[in-house]
């Protein structure tokens, strides 16, 4: 058979630009990788949470009933983290203490339907289990998979579901059986779950009857502040070689973060691609030029995501308002003047015009964004006063997202102009 992807014979392999490892600064690269669980010694700033983690699971880690638990907090805070450090620290304890645990982590952005995360868990359980059992990968629904789980838990003393962004899930079924497993005869290993999300109104949504199940503790994670994040990229310096970053780098890297939400994932992710775009240029050190980059590419990206995942109407409100802002002197614009440019586009684009109303109501959900920003001016309370729009990003970029077709976007902007 044919390779459809052939080697070819090199004949300088020096000189073949992918023979130029980037690799030069790094010396521990997977330090900074989404995902990596680092070593106790690399976790600062959540002694509490920790504790309080530790409250919760201690008795499992002797074969006892662990309790339940609700964990708030923003995104990057270390909730994953926190959860999954001491879930390991508590098998590893209970193993000595010869109690059965066992443990599996899910994570519903991904396993986003009770079946998937049924599955997951059964199929966690089965690769801990010494039964030799197949959990099937496909062709059964979330009881049966959830069958699967509850005869193998029986060979367990002591089972953790870490269940996060729980929120994803369309119901509460799978916390509620989780929860009320042992209590409903389905096994008679003690059951505990971890269930973690972002949306601290989620238990406000939550049925009573899980509520109940779940409400043993609830945990919140607050943000880290810039000195908290000075020592979680700190702890991962290592990642780079020595002398590599130089001194204003982590600082730096710390106070953007902090200046978003004090998210810890950030602060890595934008350590790391100030390294690669450091790398990438040939440099031997990482500045803080090399941070504020990665950080406006980063901010980029975000936004024109936003921009792509967003309805045409919703992109044709705010290419209004960019439009507006480009063209005219000023950079404060009422719906009225907003709403006129948009039925053009729409008209140009063939789409019949949303009422005046909705599309406020459009350019309200950018502003909470953060990608435009509204209030009221002009006499003062029912003296004519008016909202007005403020695009907070650059009106090129907006204008080059909204329509990447460089063929539509010249003849909207030329129709415009007549
Ligand atoms: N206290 C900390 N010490 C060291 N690293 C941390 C700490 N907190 C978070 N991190 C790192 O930051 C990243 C994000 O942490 P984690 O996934 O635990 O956040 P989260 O609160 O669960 O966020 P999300 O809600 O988005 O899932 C991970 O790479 C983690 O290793």
């Amino acid at each position: 058979m044919n390779d459809p992807i052939p080697t070819p014979d090199i004949e300088d392999f020096d000189s073949d630009p992918l023979s130029q490892r980037n690799e030069d600064i790094f010396a521990r690269r997977e330090l900074l990788r989404v995902g990596h669980v680092p070593e106790s010694g690399r976790i600062v700033g959540r002694d509490q949470e920790i504790s309080a983690v530790e409250d919760l699971l201690r008795p499992a880690a002797f074969g006892e009933p662990p309790k339940n638990a609700i964990v708030y907090g923003k995104t990057g805070t270390g909730k994953s983290l926190v959860s999954k450090h001491v879930t390991g620290r508590a098998r590893a304890i209970a193993t000595r203490n010869n109690a059965k645990f066992g443990a599996a982590y899910v994570d519903c952005d991904q396993c986003d339907t009770q079946t998937r995360v049924a599955r997951s868990l059964a199929q966690q359980v089965q690769q801990q289990s010494s039964k030799n059992i197949s959990v099937p990968d496909i062709g059964i629904g979330a009881s049966e998979y959830f069958k699967y789980l509850w005869s193998m838990l029986e060979e367990l003393d002591v089972f953790i579901a870490i269940v996060d962004e729980i929120d994803k899930l369309g119901d509460d079924e799978v916390l509620f059986k989780l929860s009320r497993a042992e209590e409903s005869g389905k096994t008679s290993c003690y059951v505990g779950v971890l269930a973690i999300s972002n949306k601290i109104e989620y238990y406000e949504r939550l049925n009573e009857r899980v509520k109940s199940s779940l409400q043993e503790a609830e945990l919140v994670f607050h943000p880290y502040d810039a000195n908290q994040l000075i020592s979680i990229l700190e702890n991962r310096r290592d990642a780079f070689k020595p002398n590599v970053l130089q001194s204003g780098v982590i600082p730096r890297v710390a106070a953007l973060a902090a200046r978003e939400h004090g998210d810890a994932r950030k602060a890595i992710e934008i350590l790391y691609s100030a390294g690669e775009l450091a790398a990438k240029n040939g440099d031997a050190q990482v500045t803080e030029e090399h941070v504020d980059a990665a950080q406006d590419y980063a901010d980029v990206s975000r936004f024109q995501e936003l921009i792509r995942g967003s309805t045409p109407h919703s992109k044709y409100a705010l290419f209004a308002l960019a439009y507006l802002t480009k063209i005219r002197i000023g950079d404060a614009f009422s719906t009225g003047e907003i709403y006129r440019v948009y039925e053009q586009v729409c008209d140009s684009e063939g789409a019949d015009a949303l009422s005046r109303q909705r599309v406020l109501e459009l350019l309200k959900e950018w502003a909470f964004s953060d990608i435009t920003e509204n209030k009221y001016t002009g006499g003062g309370k029912g003296q004519g006063s008016y909202r007005e729009h403020t695009l907070l990003r650059e009106a090129d970029m907006v204008i080059e997202t909204v329509f990447e077709q460089a063929s539509t976007k010249r003849d909207i902007l030329a129709e415009l102009q007549e």
